[in-house]
């Protein structure tokens, strides 16, 4: 079913006057920082008190619309309801963030396409954490995890590719994505009034007793413990991740050589630069990398690929990985997101995350770069990379390409990070 949105009312206004306040402190917020004018762009009413928000932000450079399910309540928050819920009160009703709210699960699961599952609504939790969307858990009747919901927070209009890839994923047979179960999707006006279609959230199997590999990897350097067994076979199941991509999607050959990566390059570059710029320093640096790699005469084909590949996308659970988001990088447009792009940006994302890792395990010096060799290494071995001059180039320019967005992204959401991606600039430029 598609649920439709109406256009925004009275009570859309007021309840976007109140989000002024309270959005900017949503970790999942886009628009941290700079001065966003935000409107109601629509409301699905999902019941009498429940209804879903989309609010159009727009700030310098960016617009999104972000999607914020919310309970309006007759009177004052019930005792017990987490602070950071409550957003508010508009025309003597009380306004909470709905994502963990049973009114508003069961109503998502009413309208949701997909196999299902069976689940105790009054049971979700809701997962706090670095989140780009929030995550809700739901248990089964009997109060064991089923299912994960991810309530995206960014809409656009189109496929999406964190339901379409682990849908098609499972069709080809992968078993190394949690499946999806249920999917809902709105319309609403589109930029040119005409409708438009997109995905609104996706539940998926829960991974029982998952570790999350980015903590995971952390624990383990902060114990100086080698990270070899996890990374070489994180490696095989990125392996497996990308043939089954390939069965999935099809692969294109390269008739571009490396001008195309190389071009690429720049625009990070440029784009990073007009974000931060204290990175404009590293330009010859930069032009020497893509030159080398412009200078390619071939490089690999391309297929589709995870596109955000971290530590922090990837579950371990009785001794096995699991892949999950495949949204992409979230600053990154939708349809530059979708696009066919080389199989080795999702290992240098990891290698990436090798260095986040050892960071924030609290390794610095020469421990930090044995236990980050030791894990790269085994990471490309389980994966099969070749350690030839092509292969070694494009691994360096695609982490100097993750590197300089992660630039962009700590400086955005988190700058007391922003020191592990600046040093992951000066190792790769020397
Ligand atoms: N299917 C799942 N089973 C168990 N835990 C999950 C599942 N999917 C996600 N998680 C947990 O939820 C967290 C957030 O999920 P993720 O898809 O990365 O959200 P986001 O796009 O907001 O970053 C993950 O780090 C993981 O700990
Ligand atoms: O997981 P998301 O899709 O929200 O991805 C974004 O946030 C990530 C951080 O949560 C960010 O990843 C960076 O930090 C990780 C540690 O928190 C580290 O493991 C990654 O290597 C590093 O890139 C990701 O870049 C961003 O798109």
């Amino acid at each position: 079913m598609i649920l439709d949105a109406r256009a925004p009312d009275d009570v859309d206004h007021e309840l976007v006057a109140l989000l002024h306040a309270w959005l900017p402190h949503r970790r999942w917020y886009p628009a941290k920082g700079s001065d966003a004018r935000l409107s109601a762009a629509g409301a699905v009413h999902l019941t009498d008190d429940v209804r879903i928000l989309l609010v159009q932000v727009d700030a310098a450079g960016r617009d999104v619309l972000l999607q914020v399910p919310l309970v309006l309540l007759a009177g004052s928050a019930p005792v017990g309801t987490d602070r950071a819920s409550i957003v508010g009160e508009v025309g003597g009703r009380t306004v909470l963030d709905a994502t963990g709210d049973a009114r508003f699960l069961r109503a998502w699961l009413a309208a949701a396409d997909g196999p299902g599952a069976e689940v105790d609504v009054t049971g979700a939790r809701v997962v706090t954490g670095e989140q780009s969307n929030t995550s809700v858990v739901l248990p089964a009747p009997d109060g064991t995890p089923v299912g994960m919901l991810k309530v995206l927070r960014a809409v656009a209009a189109g496929e999406n590719p964190d339901i379409d890839v682990p849908r098609r994923l499972v069709e080809a047979g992968w078993d190394g994505v949690p499946a999806p179960l249920a999917w809902s999707q709105a319309r609403w006006p589109g930029p040119d009034g005409e409708p438009v279609v997109g995905y609104l959230g996706v539940l998926s199997a829960f991974v029982p007793g998952a570790q999350d590999g980015f903590e995971l990897a952390c624990g383990w350097a902060r114990e100086g413990r080698a990270f070899s067994g996890p990374a070489a076979e994180l490696g095989e199941t990125v392996a497996g991740m990308h043939a089954a991509l390939v069965r999935a999607f099809g692969a294109d050959p390269d008739p571009a050589g490396g001008e195309a990566l190389a071009r690429a390059l720049h625009e990070r570059f440029a784009w990073a630069v007009d974000a931060v710029p204290s990175l404009a320093d590293r330009e010859p640096a930069v032009q020497a990398v893509a030159a080398q790699v412009a200078a390619l005469p071939t490089t690999p084909a391309r297929q589709r690929v995870h596109g955000d590949l971290h530590l922090g996308q990837v579950l371990r659970s009785a001794g096995r990985w699991f892949v999950i988001d495949f949204e992409g990088e979230p600053l990154a447009p939708l349809a530059a997101r979708v696009l066919p792009d080389l199989a080795l940006r999702d290992v240098a994302g990891l290698l990436r995350s090798f260095d986040y890792a050892a960071a924030v395990g609290g390794l610095s010096g020469a421990p930090a770069a044995a236990w980050t060799a030791d894990a790269r290494a085994a990471l490309l071995a389980g994966y099969g990379v070749t350690d030839d001059p092509t292969s070694t180039l494009l691994l360096r320019a695609l982490e100097l390409d993750k590197t300089l967005y992660e630039a962009v992204y700590e400086a955005r959401n988190r700058p007391t990070w922003a020191p592990i991606p600046e040093a992951g600039l000066d190792r790769l430029l020397g």
